[in-house]
Order: structure tokens, then C-alpha cells, then sequence
């Protein structure tokens, strides 16, 4: 389990301009904000205000997923009416902002804030007026869309991702499944990625976290995923001989290949058991071995962590330098679902200036 030590963050990594595709709205709430609308609307805490922040992290360090998604308990409940999910919305673009982010895609799963009576469209639209509040206060330094998840484990993903497509021009970039891995496989859901894939959309989905190479095998191959939330576990496909070769496997090759988009989260990895420490993850070989690696934070709230956290981790653990933070940040950009011109200046106009200054 991780080990939580402060992680001074370097001046090369403060100024690092940083690309996210993998964080969830409901995983990235301040503690302060959960404290406060519990109190207001009545949602008992486990813990006082001020130990909020560091009970998430510790009942997060379990090395279970579903015991790290049962948390996310007490984030919905104080994201169920109207004004709350404006509220978290421009609070999560503002922190990402002044850690650096440029561009972010959050994802969230409307189906589980509907219980104060918001109709899926009230919720996305709160959080797209949230969004664009966040975006007005940094003053242009920053954009975000939405990636609307639905819950994998239930049946709404047809649903979801009609919503997807229909507000698609209204700050939603995509879709994706979430939630347990193991006993609910990415095909369960093969209407909602056949519809999507008719509809020219976009969609990632969690897979190869909790759970092997077949989820990812059935992600790709059946589902069509344009990206892998996770897919840490392609890493089983990959055996390293004596002399340091790497041999892949042919769906590690495929995705090497295909270049497509590994949505790492280290930190949360660690927690969930999915990597033993940070030194042994396989974002090191993955990188060298030129996999389309981008860096993420999964949930800032239960993994106690920011983007300038999880790279500077890298830059400590694995002799990271300005080369590589340039390397995942166009990655990520590269990869993300905006349309392909609003990529291009992003990275042209934002990413390589900043790190040719930084002597990337
Ligand atoms: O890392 C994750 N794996 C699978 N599901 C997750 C992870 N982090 C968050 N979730 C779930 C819990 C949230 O309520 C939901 C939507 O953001 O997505
Ligand atoms: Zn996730």
C-alpha cells in the first residue's frame, strides 16, 4: 500500500504546463466543500472536517478497488442539488488551474446525482455552468470538458450515452464506464459502444486496473475503445528476458502499434493494489518502450494527490526530467477528444513554447 509522504514539488514541474484525460469529478472534491454541504444537507460524515482529507487517502490504501470506490458514498451525496454540482464543478477547475493543467477532461457519471430530483440534463448542465465559471475565473489558462461515465454494474449506458452525443457541441468530449471491474466486462455494454461508434463519438473505458488482459482484449476488440482508462495490466503481456529484451505479446503489440492512449494513474494504482510501488509500475518500461503513456490523477480526494504530485513522484522515482513531462503531456494532448485542430493549438501555441523554456 502507498506510503503517504509529502512530495515537495519541484520549479520544473510548478512550471510544466500539464494535460489531464483521467480524473473523476466525484473523486476530486476539496475536503472543506464535502464538510461543508454534509452539514447542509444533513449527510453524516465518518470523520471531523479537518481529518476529512486524510480519512479518504487511508480508507482508500486498502488494495481494493470496491472498497476504494464504496467512498465515493459521501462525495455523491453532497452532489445531488442543482447549486452543489455548479459549486464542485468550478472548484475542480479552479484547483486544476493553479496546479498547472491546461486542459482536462473530468469525467462523472450523471446517473448517480439524480436523487434530489435533477433530470440527467439539469446535471449536466449544472456541471457545464460550473465548467465555464471555473474556466472565466483562471482567466482563460485552462479548458475542460466533460467525459460522461455510465456505472458499469448497472444498465443505463445506452442512456448515457445518448446524453454523450446530444451534448457533444455543449462541453461533452465523450463517454466511458467505470466503477467495479471483475464480474461486469466491457461488453455488457456493447449497445451503448455500438451506438457511439455509429455516432462518430468518442469513448474510453476503465480497463486492465483491477482485472487482466481479457478486459482489455474486450475493450479494444469488441467495444472499439479509442482509449484505456488505466490498461496498467497490458504489462502482463510483456515478459522482459535475462538480457533486458522486451517481447510482446500480440495485444501489448496492438496497442503499441495502434498507439493507442493508456490512461496511467499511478498513485491510484498503488492503492488499489494494482502496482506494488511506484519504482516497480509499468508506466518505466511502458514509457521506454514507447507506449502511448499520458500521466493522471484518477481521484485527487482519495489519493490525497495532484497532477504536479503524480509527476513529480515520476521525476523522484524514475530520473524523470522536462523530456519526459513534454513527452506525456503531448501524449495526453494528442490523445484527448477535442476536435483535431483545437489539439494542434494547444500544442503548438501552449505546450512547446512552455517546454522549450524549460529545455524539453
Ligand atoms: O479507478 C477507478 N476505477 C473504476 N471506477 C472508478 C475509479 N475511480 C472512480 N470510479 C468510479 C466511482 C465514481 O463514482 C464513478 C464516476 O466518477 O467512477
Ligand atoms: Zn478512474
Amino acid at each position: 500500500m502507498s506510503e503517504r509522504v509529502d512530495v515537495p514539488v519541484s520549479d520544473l514541474v510548478r512550471r510544466a504546463p500539464k494535460v489531464l484525460l483521467h480524473d473523476h469529478l466525484d473523486g476530486g472534491l476539496r475536503p472543506a466543500t464535502v464538510a461543508e454541504i454534509a452539514a447542509e444537507v444533513g449527510h453524516p460524515l465518518p470523520a471531523a472536517p479537518e481529518a476529512l482529507g486524510d480519512w479518504f487517502v487511508e480508507a482508500c490504501d486498502s488494495g481494493s478497488l470496491e472498497r476504494y470506490i464504496a467512498t465515493f458514498e459521501h462525495t455523491i451525496a453532497v452532489m445531488q442539488r442543482r447549486e452543489d454540482l455548479v459549486r464542485v464543478a468550478r472548484e475542480c477547475v479552479e484547483d486544476l488551474a493553479e496546479d498547472g493543467v491546461v486542459y482536462a477532461e473530468v469525467r462523472w457519471a450523471p446517473e448517480q446525482h439524480l436523487a434530489g430530483g435533477l433530470s440527467l440534463e439539469e446535471a449536466v448542465d449544472a456541471v457545464q455552468e460550473g465548467f465555464r465559471a471555473g474556466e472565466r475565473a483562471a482567466g482563460g489558462r485552462i479548458v475542460v470538458r466533460q467525459i460522461l461515465t455510465a456505472m458499469r454494474h448497472q444498465a443505463r449506458s445506452r442512456e448515457i450515452a445518448e446524453l454523450a452525443v446530444r451534448y457533444r457541441d455543449e462541453g461533452v468530449c465523450g463517454f466511458d464506464i467505470a466503477g467495479a471491474e471483475a464480474g461486469y466486462p466491457p461488453t455488457r455494454h456493447l449497445d451503448a459502444f455500438e451506438y457511439l461508434h455509429r455516432e462518430n463519438a468518442h469513448f474510453t473505458i476503465h480497463a486492465g486496473e483491477a482485472f487482466g488482459l481479457p478486459s482489455i482484449w474486450e475493450a479494444l476488440q469488441w467495444c472499439g475503445a479509442d482509449r484505456l482508462g488505466h490498461g496498467v495490466r497490458i504489462i502482463d503481456d510483456i515478459e522482459v528476458d535475462g538480457s533486458g529484451r522486451a517481447h510482446l505479446g500480440r495485444l501489448a503489440a496492438y496497442v503499441r502499434d495502434k498507439r493507442i492512449p493508456l490512461e496511467l494513474c499511478p498513485t491510484s494504482n498503488l492503492q488499489t493494489g494494482a502496482a506494488p510501488s511506484l519504482v516497480e509500475h509499468p508506466i518505466g518500461l511502458l514509457t521506454e518502450l514507447r507506449f502511448r503513456v499520458t500521466v493522471n490523477t484518477d481521484n485527487r480526494l482519495m489519493s490525497g494527490t495532484s497532477m504536479s504530485r503524480e509527476l513529480q513522484q515520476l521525476v523522484d522515482a524514475l530520473g524523470w526530467g522536462a523530456r519526459e513531462l513534454r513527452l506525456v503531456a503531448v501524449n495526453a494532448m494528442k490523445s484527448s477528444f477535442l476536435p483535431f485542430d483545437e489539439r494542434l493549438a494547444i500544442i503548438e501555441q501552449v505546450l512547446k513554447p512552455a517546454y522549450a523554456e524549460l529545455g524539453a
